[in-house]
């Protein structure tokens, strides 16, 4: 694992969205299109508020979710929500947004098409991913009912997660489709976050899902 300590939480945001859209460019210099993954939480807010705003091709960027909740892009819960009001907007509007949502019941039942589209949008060229204080990122909980298939190394692209204590059902980019991305960030702050990261370097995946990522993976932290 790769940790990167910044002064504060400001310089953080502004560094790692001038690192991100570097490795977009570079990407879109040799690819008709590149593909950005962000996390929902409320982590990366900062570092879209930047971000939005860099001179890039966007209308040559897909952009995705790691990780949703099963609730409507109007929801106040929705991670969608956040990337339309807060990376969506300025420069970065004209990027295309690869939903990760469809109006049904369950996730089961949208999967199918949500990645037929995504398949032709993979390897992720650039991957951000935000982790909870339990050692999960995206949606892969230390206690999701799907968390063994969702770390198989032929796992499927997208699958539903449910644990307990979840507000919602959740949808998730699968450890292997993260793992495959060219460039792997992951986004934190505070000092009980650090420790975390740092006990799940010690950790089988099972118990602390971020474990599967560090390898590939560059970690950007402010207090
Ligand atoms: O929908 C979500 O909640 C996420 O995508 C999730 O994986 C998030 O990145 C972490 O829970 C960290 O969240 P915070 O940044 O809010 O601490």
């Amino acid at each position: 694992m790769k940790l990167i300590e910044y002064a504060d939480r400001d310089m953080l945001a502004i560094d790692l969205a001038n690192q991100l859209a570097g490795e977009l460019n570079a990407i879109l210099n040799h690819q008709d299109r590149a593909t950005l993954v962000v996390p929902g939480g409320t982590t990366p807010g900062a570092v879209f508020d930047h971000l939005c705003d860099v001179e890039l091709d966007w209308d040559r960027v897909d952009i995705l979710l790691s990780d949703e909740r099963w609730v409507p892009a109007d929801h106040p819960r929705s991670n969608t929500g956040l990337l339309r009001e807060r990376l969506l907007t300025g420069r970065a509007a004209a990027a295309h947004l690869l939903p990760l949502y469809l109006p049904k019941d369950h996730p089961e039942e949208a999967i199918p098409a949500l990645e037929e589209q995504l398949r032709p949008c993979l390897p992720i060229s650039v991957a951000l991913l935000g982790m909870g204080g339990d050692m999960h990122t995206a949606s892969l909980f230390p206690r999701g009912d799907n968390l063994r298939l969702a770390l198989d190394p032929h796992a499927p692209l997208l699958l539903p997660m449910r644990a307990e204590g979840l507000e919602e059902q959740r949808i998730t980019l699968s450890a292997r489709v993260l793992k495959e991305a060219i460039n792997l960030h992951i986004v934190i702050t505070g000092e009980d976050k650090k420790e975390a990261v740092l006990r799940a370097a010690d950790l089988p995946p099972e118990e602390a899902p971020v474990k599967a990522l560090l390898g590939d993976a560059t970690v950007h932290w402010a207090n």
